[in-house]
């Protein structure tokens, strides 16, 4: 006999619910849902939301990038995620230049061996041809993976050209996949940073000035319009301007599917950290995109209450300030990442919660629940129904901290959230039904952590293929031809 828990007197919190309820766990998995159940053992859930862990659909664990590795791995990574909340995340593999999809994956296989949450991949198109062609039918079809990332910017690294997004994306319509865009303009990117530099501009703020919302705004609508084109539905990652988000809505209201995933630091951290006078404090913030102003952050909480944007994520890819301090004296040197995954849900329900920017409801669709559908694996993830994972927070929501490297599991020797202070936190943590958290204190087991696989999209995917195939070009027969002029 499997033992069981209750998660008792808690009030059920999901994206289209609330109600109180106890929920009973045997074998990683919910059981019963109901009034006055018990079990083995009981979680005391008095005063708090019972909630689905969140999914952190963009992270970078040990990640080669601008010459080092992002310093979380899958580790330090999936203990950060845990002790805020976060049950799943899905991280990026990155085939170097010529390298086979499959061998990329591999690599990334044995990272995530450390794991102590739940995990998946996005596979990466960083180059084009035959092989990785034919490779992304494996990915689909025996890898479960569903998903493929294209970086339109990085030029000289990661970029892929229109032509080779276009062939891509095609590709991924025909296998039932969904393209992920990194959405910026990296030729004027390129461009603006020789010119900063010329001009003398070396500092971290000529990041931001290098890339402006409008480099986002074009690169997001190319993105949608070539996904269009190819009869694809598009998500576009780390959406953080106005005008990016302006592309995704206004694709949305024509008919076209296309997501839009803000990060927790777009929402609550703003441009003004590109100038402060210690450099280390800027360098720290530099990320891709980088932080905006106000406006931005107005109209990026919009889209989440509007449903216009979908998915609160971090882009967690933590590098020390050692590793900022590359490049000093050449802003483009400096490792582009900021960390996240432990205050993703604290911050949210402080900033949008606590502030009526959102209900709890909401709360629960933008942390989890969108991403695990968009995902094509709800409801085993992102639900609080029987049959689900046991991934579960017990959210606490009078429980308060102020967040500081000091107390974090991240292996990095600062916190871009450094001092703000948060109420709504974790009383505990759950991943398949083992309490991983307890008021703070992380229960580690490396290794708990199992590859989560996504089978590709059947309804969406067909739905686009119909409507490609009825309003596909046709050829005029004609009676009537008349003889040629020459
Ligand atoms: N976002 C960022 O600056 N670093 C991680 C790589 C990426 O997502 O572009
Ligand atoms: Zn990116
Ligand atoms: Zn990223």
């Amino acid at each position: 006999m499997m033992a069981s828990k209750v998660i008792k007197g808690g009030t059920v919190v999901t994206a289209d619910l609330s109600y109180e309820a106890d929920v009973k766990i045997e074998g990683g998995r919910i059981v019963e849902i109901g009034p006055n159940l018990s079990g083995d053992e009981t979680l005391d859930a008095t005063g708090c939301y019972v909630m689905p862990g969140g999914i952190d659909p963009h992270t970078h664990l040990e990640m080669p990038f601008m010459g080092t590795f992002s310093s979380d791995n899958f580790d330090s990574g999936t203990r950060a995620a845990l002790a805020g909340g976060t049950t799943m995340v899905v991280d990026f593999a990155l085939p170097s230049p010529g390298q086979s999809l499959l061998e990329a994956l591999q690599m990334w296989d044995n990272k995530s061996t450390m794991a102590h949450c739940d995990y998946s991949f996005h596979m990466a198109i960083t180059w084009w041809g035959e092989q990785v062609f034919n490779d992304m039918q494996e990915v689909v079809q025996k890898k479960g993976i569903n998903t493929f990332k294209h970086f339109m910017a990085y030029k000289g690294a990661l970029m892929v050209n229109d032509d080779e997004m276009f062939a891509s994306f095609q590709r991924c319509a025909e296998l039932g996949a969904l393209p992920l865009v990194h959405a910026e303009n990296g030729d004027v990117v390129a461009t603006l940073q020789q010119k900063l530099l010329a001009e003398g501009h070396n500092g971290p703020e000529g990041h931001a000035h290098s890339r402006p919302p409008e480099v986002e705004g074009e690169a997001t609508n190319r993105a949608i319009m070539i996904a269009d084109m190819a009869g694809v539905p598009v998500y576009i990652v780390h959406t953080s301007s106005e005008q990016a988000h302006e592309a995704i809505r206004r694709a949305r209201q024509n008919g076209i599917r296309a997501y839009g995933e803000p990060l927790i630091q777009h929402l609550t951290l703003d441009d003004s950290e590109y100038f402060h006078h210690d450099w280390d404090h800027s360098a720290r913030r530099v990320m891709s995109p980088p932080f905006r102003d106000k406006k931005h952050q107005d109209s990026l909480w919009a889209g989440l209450a509007a449903g216009s944007l979908q998915v609160v994520a971090t882009d967690h890819c933590a590098f020390t300030t050692d590793q900022k301090r590359t490049g000093v004296g050449d802003f483009t040197k400096i490792p582009n990442g900021t960390g996240g995954l432990e205050d993703r849900m604290p911050m949210l329900w402080t900033y949008g919660v606590n502030t009526g920017r959102l209900t709890p409801n909401e709360f629960v669709a933008v942390t989890s629940t969108n991403i695990a559908k968009i995902l094509n694996i709800y409801p085993k993830k992102g639900a609080i129904l029987v049959g689900a994972d046991a991934d579960l927070v017990v959210w606490d929501p009078a429980k308060e901290k102020t967040i500081s490297a000091n107390s974090q599991q991240s292996a990095i020797d600062y916190n871009v959230f450094e001092g703000k202070h948060v109420k709504g936190l974790p009383r505990y943590t759950l991943t398949r039904g083992r309490v991983a958290v307890e008021d703070g204190a992380v229960n580690h087991q490396q290794g708990h952590g199992e590859f989560v696989a996504r089978e590709p999209f059947q309804a969406v995917n067909t739905a686009l293929s119909t409507w490609k195939e009825v309003t596909a070009p046709r050829k005029v027969e004609r009676t009537g031809i008349p003889a040629s002029g020459v």
